[in-house]
């Protein structure tokens, strides 16, 4: 055993920050117990909160320590104490190093529990029979438009959004062998469309072919000669893949928005917004009326979709969103008000605003 004399200098102050984790652990255990429960967003909040502050603070006396290092961080140790204290997994579309398992890690921290399944919709049963206390689920991207999977099953209502992160996606062509050899390229959909420009011009003659998930299109395109896979650079990189084409999305600014799901309703973090789903009778003057009531409210709309309600002959749905917390007074209002005027109205959640994220 090493004397005291002759530790290293960081070692008390590691053996501090060990017993501040496990108070940290002490505190959440006793928030659990009393119910006094803080939900991960809140978390995710705070830290932002006070990396801000600190960055302001001590920008010019602690230069060696980023703000992006202190948040994450600072995220590692809530995700670490969050797993060590609450139980409970995470599901996402896998397999390992599909965007929505980044998406996850960029939300839930490096430490949660995250479990891999087949598909979108195994998401929504994971967290709709309570196998897993959360999920999370593509919902928009910036070149392809919505997620039909995810947002036919948003529309029943089982689960609510609770919160958001918003993944700069980066595809790269892979394969085991050289780009002559490529006869058919897999990923998801989703992911074909966005690189349909690139892969016209370097590869007009590759077949297309549609798989459950890029990550899935990652692990095939190891063991069948030929197969190129769209998937992400982490992928690649796990199964040795060789980047044969690297960034090839036609849209440089490739977002996609994927929705946090769970049971619970956050709380107003003062940078929110709000996901209302609504129907309305299939009558002239219907829909204006139903707009008018965020205008008369002053809601300031972010994003309107609609889409055909599963089963009926011209009756959609319509999905809204703008900044603002279900709890925000005009917002309250502007429900109660929606209600009176729409066949259905469901609120999908009210969550904090994601920052950008890089996949
Ligand atoms: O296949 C994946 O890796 C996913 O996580 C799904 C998905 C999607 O369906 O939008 C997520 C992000 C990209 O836009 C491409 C694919």
């Amino acid at each position: 055993m090493s004397s005291p004399e002759s530790r290293n200098p960081t070692e008390s102050i590691d053996t501090q920050i060990l017993e501040l984790l496990r108070e940290r652990c002490r505190v959440m255990t006793q928030q659990a117990a009393s119910n006094a429960e803080s939900d991960w967003a809140g978390t995710l909040a705070s830290i932002d909160r006070l990396v801000s502050q600190k960055e302001a603070d001590e920008a010019a006396a602690n230069p060696t320590i980023c703000p992006e290092d202190q948040r994450s961080v600072l995220r590692h140790v809530a995700s670490a104490c969050w797993r060590a204290t609450r139980p409970g997994t995470f599901a996402f579309l896998g397999p390992t190093d599909s965007y929505s398992h980044l998406a996850a890690l960029a939300y839930f921290g490096e430490a949660a529990n995250l479990l891999p399944v087949p598909s979108i919709g195994a998401v929504f049963d994971a967290v709709e029979r309570g196998d897993c206390a959360g999920g999370i689920a593509p919902i928009e991207n910036s070149t392809d438009g919505r997620v039909v999977d995810t947002f036919g099953r948003l529309s029943k209502g089982k689960v609510s959004i609770t919160g958001e992160v918003q993944l700069a996606i980066h595809h790269q062509l892979l394969a085991m062998c050289d780009r002559d050899a490529i006869t058919e390229v897999h990923s998801k959909p989703q992911a074909i469309s966005q690189c349909r420009a690139w892969l016209a011009n370097h590869l007009p003659t590759a077949k297309l072919i549609e798989c459950s998930s890029t990550a899935a299109a990652a692990k095939l395109a190891v063991t069948q000669p030929g197969v190129a896979a769209i998937a992400s650079e982490a992928a690649g990189r796990r199964h040795g893949l060789r980047v044969i084409g690297a960034n090839i999305e036609d849209n440089r600014d490739n977002i996609t928005r994927f929705a946090v799901l769970g049971h619970n309703q956050p709380t107003a973090t003062g940078n929110d917004k709000t996901t209302l789903l609504f129907q309305v009778a299939h009558q002239p003057g219907t829909l204006a009326d139903a707009m008018g009531i965020f205008k008369q409210h002053e809601l300031n709309l972010t994003w309107i979709e609609s889409f055909p309600q599963p089963g009926t002959k011209n009756e959609y749905f319509f999905v809204v969103e703008f900044p603002g917390h279900r709890e925000d007074p005009a917002v309250a209002k502007a429900i109660e008000h929606l209600k009176t005027a729409t066949h259905h109205t469901h609120v999908l959640g009210s969550y904090r605003r994601a920052a950008r994220a890089e996949s």
